[in-house]
Order: structure tokens, then sequence, then C-alpha cells
């Protein structure tokens, strides 16, 4: 007997950007390994197919009832009610509380077991705080809360074996970038990276690529912070006082490190080969390249959570919203990355 799919939970994230509707368009494609559920408004999902001219049954479940296999154009929804109706485009601060229900439902599910891991289609974090949640900075930070863990880490990952086969892949290389800091001011950055933080995020980087990737010795590359890995402190002393310790340390518990190395040639062919993962420092020292290598076809992992979260590689596109022309690439390569992490296993 063959081994259902695994059902995902797919929050519909903004209602005004374009999660919604690359939602409908994976849906009418069809999605291969895996049963996808949106977690949305289904009256948003209907008037958003109607206006794109999609043509997608939606089919309302609860978490727990059975999920069907996906069928091109159709899409079974767990409704969670918008506050008050969206228009594309417009960012209406009343809904940011639905934003996060729609969260809450997929972690829930997880968490129950109902669906072996959650996609998150973008939100957008600044209504989200308007709306009166200040501490908010992502979803990133959001599940770590919501699950009780201390750490997780962000890695966006353009895996060419899950696309490659796509038409218009021209990405060709396989590029994993995690950060040591995610959501923070630059001026924040440099006091946000100590030994202890660096040491959980390593730990958790290397532990997930072996549990979650397959990767059974990974190999990680370390970038310095500053340029020239701080050009033997002449440009800067984080390297020399709590990153070389640090990388030192967890050596000998056997994680294979390389670095600290400084960000720009790091990112160059020959300095990646047989590097599993990259990890930057800081949001804007490593995924400017990853967008570069692979914007459309990578996904967001977020690591070190007691349950599989993946996320698309670009934000709500407001400028795009209800247009039907944003790309849903992203949004098949996070599916598909999902799907392959949640068949690795049962979560801890
Ligand atoms: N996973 C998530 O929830 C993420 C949310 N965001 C949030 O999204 C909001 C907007 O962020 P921005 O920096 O403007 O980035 P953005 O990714 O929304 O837009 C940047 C540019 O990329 C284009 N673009 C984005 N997605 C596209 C797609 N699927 N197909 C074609 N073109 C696409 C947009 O039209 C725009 O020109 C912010 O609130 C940000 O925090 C940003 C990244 C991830
Ligand atoms: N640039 C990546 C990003 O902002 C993703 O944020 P999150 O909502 O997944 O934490």
């Amino acid at each position: 007997m063959t081994a259902q799919a695994p059902v995902l939970a797919l929050t519909c994230g903004e209602p005004a950007g374009i999660g919604p509707e690359l939602l409908l368009m994976l849906a009418a494609e069809g999605v291969a390994g895996a049963r996808p559920v949106a977690v949305g408004d289904p009256g948003l999902l209907a008037e958003r197919a109607a206006a794109l001219g999609l043509s997608v049954e939606l089919v309302e479940l609860s978490p727990g009832e059975a999920v069907p296999d996906a069928t091109p154009g159709r899409l079974p929804v767990w409704p969670v009610a918008l506050r008050t109706p969206s228009r594309p485009g417009v960012l209406a601060r009343a809904n940011a509380d639905h934003v996060l229900e729609t969260l809450d439902v997929a972690i829930r599910a997880c968490r129950e077991g109902h669906a072996a891991g959650m996609v998150t289609a973008p939100l957008h974090k600044g209504v989200i705080i308007e709306a009166g949640h200040a501490g908010f900075t992502g979803h990133t930070e959001y599940l770590r809360d919501a699950c009780g863990v201390e750490e997780v880490v962000m890695m966006l990952a353009t895996d060419a074996a899950l696309h490659a086969e796509r038409p218009g892949w021209a990405g060709g290389r396989s590029l994993r970038v995690a950060l040591a800091t995610t959501h923070l001011p630059l001026c924040r950055v440099a006091d946000a990276i100590t030994a202890e933080g660096l040491t959980r995020v390593l730990r958790i980087l290397d532990g997930d690529l072996r549990r979650r990737f397959g990767i059974a010795a990974p190999r990680i590359a370390v970038c310095g912070l500053n340029p020239h890995a701080g050009e033997d402190g002449h440009l800067g002393r984080e390297e020399l006082e709590v990153i070389t310790p640090t990388l030192a340390a967890l050596r000998a518990e056997g994680l294979a490190l390389d670095g600290p190395l400084p960000a720009d040639t790091l990112f160059t062919p020959r300095h990646l080969e047989g590097v599993d993962a990259v990890l930057a420092m800081y949001h804007d020292q490593g995924l400017p390249v990853l967008k570069y290598a692979g914007f459309g076809r990578a996904a967001n992992v977020t690591l070190g959570l007691p349950l599989v979260r993946t996320s698309v590689d670009h934000g709500t596109a407001l400028d795009l919203a209800g247009t039907g022309r944003a790309d849903p690439g992203s949004l098949r390569v996070a599916v598909a990355l999902a799907a392959e992490m949640a068949g690795r296993g049962p979560t801890q």
C-alpha cells in the first residue's frame, strides 16, 4: 500500500497581497506529492478566483476531517473569516488578527497531527505592527514563540533538485543561506552576535541539515561580520573576540565549519564548492545573494521548530496583487520542500 501524500496547511497571508491568488494558481495547476489545504477566508478566495478567471472549486473542511488527494482545480479550505472586506493592494489593519489567526490554525493543526507541515504565503509585517502587535517581526519569531522554543534559524534555500525539471529554471546551483540574526535594525546587529547565540544557531543548523535535509555530515561556511572578516582586528573585532572562538569550540564538538570568511568572496563558486549551507551574520548580508541566485525559485525554512514550516522567498507584492501577474514559482518550491521535509518522518 502506498503512503498518502502529506497534508500541508497553506496560510493565505496578507489578504490584500498576492498570497491568496498564488494559492489559487497552484491549486489550478495541481500539486504533486502533497495534499494542500488553504487556511483563509473562502469568500475572499472565491472572489479572487473569479476576478482572475481561475477555475478552482473550494471545499470547506475542518482540521481533522479527511483531506482528499490533490486534484487540479480543487482546493480544500480550513475557513478563517476576514475581519473586514479586503481589496487587492489595500492594507487594512482590521485584518491583522485574521492573518495571525490563520497562523494559529495552521500551527495547531501541525501540533495536533492534522497537518504534516505548514507553508506560509507572505504577510505584511508593518500593518500587523500598526494594528497593535508592537513586538511582531515576522512568521519566524511568531512560530518560535508559539512553539515555545528559545531559538529558531531562518534559512532560504534554492534547492535545484526540487525544481530543476521545471521549465524556465536558470539558476542551476543549489544554495542554502541561513541567518545568525533575522529582523533586526542594522545598528543592533553587532551586539546581537554573541557566542551563546551563534552556538545555538549553528547547532540548530547542523542538526536540521542532518535531520530535515538528510545530509549526513553537513559542511557549513560562516561569514565574518565586518569587511574582510575584520582584517585581523583592524576593521572590527567581532571575528577575533566572538566568531572565531565560537567556531573553534563547535569544531571540537564535531561540527564541520569553515570561517569566519569574508562574505564578499565566500559567495563565489570556488568557495561554495562542497558547502551545504552558508551562515550569514545578518539578513542583508546573505539574502541578496540568495535572491540573485534564485528569486522566485527558492523557499524560506524555519529550522529548530517542532514542526515543518516553509514559506515563499518574497513578500506581499502589493503592487501586483489582483493582477494575476505574480509568479507562483517560489510557492511551488516551498510546497515541494515542505512535502520533502515532512516525508523524512515525524518531528521531535
Ligand atoms: N514570508 C513573508 O511573510 C515575507 C513577508 N515580507 C513582507 O512583504 C512586505 C513587502 O516587502 P517588499 O520588501 O516590498 O518585498 P516584495 O517581495 O513584496 O516585493 C519586492 C519586489 O518583488 C516583486 N515580487 C515579489 N513577489 C513576486 C512574485 N511572486 N512574482 C513576481 N514579482 C514579485 C514585487 O512586485 C516587488 O517589485 C513587507 O511587509 C515585508 O515584511 C517580505 C518577505 C517575506
Ligand atoms: N526576508 C525574509 C522574511 O522577511 C521572512 O520573514 P518571516 O515572516 O518568514 O519571518
